[in-house]
């Protein structure tokens, strides 16, 4: 249920369902068919009726210790029916299992537990739990901590249920007109005593963060989230956006007139549902308030947009806020490319590829060959290397594509030869004995390549090197695209380095030149779920950097700049993104001297982790500070590179670069749709406080034999004028999966 045409098309599905507030009784077969007839996809019910709650409140209110009694037929009329699917079944809102009187704490969990039971008997798959947040309270930590024990105890019942957990979005009081506000603690005292009053739009959150971190994210838990009429912060709608958001509540008081009175959602809102409607499980939307079936029954049954337009003002009636719901779906913007070419690998972990070691098979080619804008850059970037080179040379300038692969770069840099008229003398040089075959192929067949390309199956670092007029010579311009997700994670450096040897040491240009990781520290309790519930026999399932489509997760770091306002004004502040380090090619010689003389078993010091310490030149490491205006919790690390594959000679002239950092992929290319981001994942998440920093430190790895990566995250506060670490992660260390050389 995640798109309605498939992988690489537009628009999700609406599932909308209908929430009568006001129903005291379980719902009859006649409902089920109303809401149909009007155009619902599914609707809420009791689980138990009036007679029950009146039942439980005289228990309550009676010292003397009178028990609750099993459900009967007395106390509902549910049972399990073929239409059962599409009920979201709702445990009384009047049971308080935060109540501060242990008396009602007590007998409210066993009324939940009672109806989750049968409501997963009748095979009600989702069941909304009770609220925490009521009326204008907002629950202290004790009320806190008792609600999360009784979730945790529901998710023992039912191998099959979903738990809905309602949350309001920030701390306005909840709509007065709903059920929610009234609870069994009314009968016998204030609801809740001790309550705060600051205001503090992330209580909510973190109220849930308390209670899916109580139930070791659970799969089985889920929100229920109350939109309100005035939407909070940019950053408050993104923290909720990487939850396990299942059911969105609109009631019609998010809704306002349009100057001819029907109800409409505000520019805000619009963003958000667009926004939370992409998630790869989108969201149901729950309708409340609108006036009973029964009475909207009479009102067209599943008006179109344009009929509904036109239904008189007195007639608004809850069939006008589910026509203006499925026009609002119809009129979806379409996906752009990167997020239509990921359908259905959102936020799924894949194991980085290795192309050094491995060898890839042609269909991974074949999907980086569909990049609209790699490639095309690669060309630009080889065409202004060319003319600078053929200005200062003036003779064929020799260019090697290395690590050609079925020869897309070869076939790019042909054609900058074409068009700037520059001739050249073309390499490509392969390791892949099967990608060879086509490069074969492709130099017998293509009329481009027209057998003038010079093919070499090697190793680039075992290569001797070009032979022009039968002469040994170098490489003017050597081409590669060995970059990983994190830039240099498939050993870009390493291959090159290995390779600088065979490039003309005054003027030979690497195409790319240099390449820089960068990092930002993430909320991703989705990945996070997911580490979580996999075998512990996977012991390595943190120790690992993981190649993802990230998806449904939020920034933790901001800078302080504004972006430009969003829909319904709303401020948004960029992420702050920081590099990492940076790899530039060629190498100046004395690195290379220095790394070749330890090589050759002299007397110099071993390598910090083992090996002679050739590679120790491509030692990296970094330590990044984030401040964290809004507190949160940090899952993992999401990494990006940036490249600079051409800086032509004329600084006028705009370099050539390519990035997937969130703050300049637009700027710099656009749709480029060939390397998702990367994700290193902390075992513990750890959480940080307003105003808090998060220290990310991170090394690049060797022991002259393979690459890895270590990662932590440290968590300064200031206190009374002392900067001190309040959470320290395990230190992550890629280390057994490293990239063999
Ligand atoms: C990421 S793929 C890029 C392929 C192609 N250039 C493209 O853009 O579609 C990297 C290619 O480099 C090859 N490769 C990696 N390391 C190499 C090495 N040391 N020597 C030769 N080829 C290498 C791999 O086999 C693979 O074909």
């Amino acid at each position: 249920m995640t798109s309605q045409d498939g992988p690489g098309m537009a628009t999700p599905v609406f599932y909308i369902g209908l929430h009568d507030i006001h129903r005291k009784d379980p719902i009859t077969s006649d409902d089920i068919d109303l809401s149909y007839n009007t155009g619902y996809d599914m609707i809420t019910t009791p689980i138990t009726n009036n007679a029950f709650r009146e039942h439980a409140a005289s228990v309550v209110s009676n010292p003397a210790g009178s028990l609750i009694s099993c459900l009967s037929t007395e106390y509902t009329s549910l049972t399990p029916t073929v239409s059962t699917p599409s009920m979201i079944g709702l445990v009384s809102p009047w049971v308080d299992v935060a109540s501060k009187n242990p008396r009602v704490a007590h007998l409210s969990r066993q009324v939940l537990s009672m109806e989750v039971a049968y409501a997963a008997f009748c095979g009600i798959s989702n069941v909304v739990l009770p609220p925490l947040f009521r009326g204008k309270d907002v629950p202290d930590h004790s009320a806190v901590s008792r609600y999360a024990s009784a979730v945790a105890s529901a998710t023992t019942i039912g191998p099959y249920l979903q738990l809905l957990v309602p949350f309001p979005m920030d701390d306005q009081p909840i709509y007065p007109e709903s059920t929610f506000t009234h609870s069994l603690s009314a009968s016998i005292e204030d609801v809740r005593g001790d309550t705060t009053n600051a205001s503090d739009p992330l209580s909510p959150w973190d109220a849930w963060n308390f209670v899916r971190s109580t139930c070791n994210y659970h799969a089985k838990l889920a929100i229920a989230l109350n939109l309100p009429r005035l939407l909070p912060s940019e950053q408050v709608q993104s923290r909720w956006y990487s939850e396990p958001l299942r059911l969105l509540h609109l009631p019609t008081q998010s809704f306002a007139p349009n100057p001819k009175g029907h109800p409409v959602l505000s520019k805000a809102h619009q963003a958000l549902l667009t926004r939370y409607m992409r998630l790869q499980q989108v969201p149901w939307l729950l309708l409340s308030g609108t006036e009973s079936l029964q009475n909207s029954a009479a009102a067209q049954a599943d008006p179109t947009p344009a009929e509904a337009a036109n239904v008189p003002i007195e007639q608004v009636s809850s069939s006008s806020h589910l026509a203006y719901l499925r026009y609002f779906q119809m009129n979806q913007p379409p996906l752009p490319p990167l997020a239509r070419f990921a359908q259905g690998y959102q936020d799924y972990l894949q194991s980085p590829l290795q192309p050094l070691t491995d060898n890839l098979e042609s269909i991974t080619y074949e999907v980086f060959e569909k990049d609209p804008i790699k490639y095309e850059w690669y060309e630009k970037a080889v065409a202004l290397a060319l003319q600078d080179l053929y200005a200062e040379l003036q003779r064929p300038i020799v260019l090697a594509v290395v690590g050609a692969g079925r020869g897309p770069l070869m076939t790019r840099s042909l054609l900058a030869s074409a068009s700037t008229k520059v001739p050249i003398v073309p390499y490509a040089v392969e390791k892949n004995p099967n990608a060879f075959v086509l490069l074969q192929n492709r130099n017998a067949i293509d009329p481009l390549w027209d057998n003038r390309v010079t093919l070499i199956k090697s190793d680039m670092r075992s290569w001797s090197g070009p032979v022009v007029s039968s002469q040994p010579a170098k490489i003017d311009i050597m081409v590669s695209e060995l970059l990983g997700s994190f830039a240099d994670n498939e050993l870009s450096p390493e291959c090159l380095d290995g390779a600088q040897h065979l490039l003309h040491p005054s003027h030979g240009v690497s195409i790319p030149q240099s390449y820089t990781a960068w990092v930002t520290p993430i909320a991703s309790p989705r990945i996070h779920s997911d580490l979580v519930h996999r075998p512990s026999s996977d012991i390595h399932k943190y120790d690992l950097p993981y190649v993802a489509m990230l998806h449904q997760y939020a920034f933790l770091s901001f800078s302080s700049e504004p972006l430009p306002p969003g829909p319904g004004g709303l401020l948004a502040y960029p992420p702050a993104i920081k590099q990492c380090w940076e790899f530039a090619h060629p190498l100046p010689p004395p690195v290379i001297t220095a790394s070749e003389a330890r090589r050759t078993a002299n007397p110099s010091a071993p390598g910090l982790d083992g090996g002679d310490g050739w590679n120790e030149h491509n030692v990296r490491r970094c330590e990044l500070v984030f401040p964290i205006t809004t507190r949160g919790v940090c899952h993992g690390l999401a990494g990006y590179f940036e490249t600079v594959l051409y800086k032509p000679r004329d600084a006028s002239v705009t370099a050539v670069e390519l990035s997937t950092n969130p703050n300049s992929m637009d700027e710099k290319s656009r749709d480029m749709i060939s390397w998702f981001p990367i994700y290193f994942p902390l075992k513990t998440p750890v959480y940080v406080p307003d105003g808090g920093e998060v220290e990310v430190v991170m090394e690049r790895r060797t022991d002259d034999r393979k690459v890895w990566y270590t990662w932590q995250v440290v968590v300064w506060v200031e206190i009374g004028g002392v900067r001190q670490r309040v959470g320290v992660s395990e230190v992550g260390s890629s280390k057994e999966n490293g990239c063999l050389m």
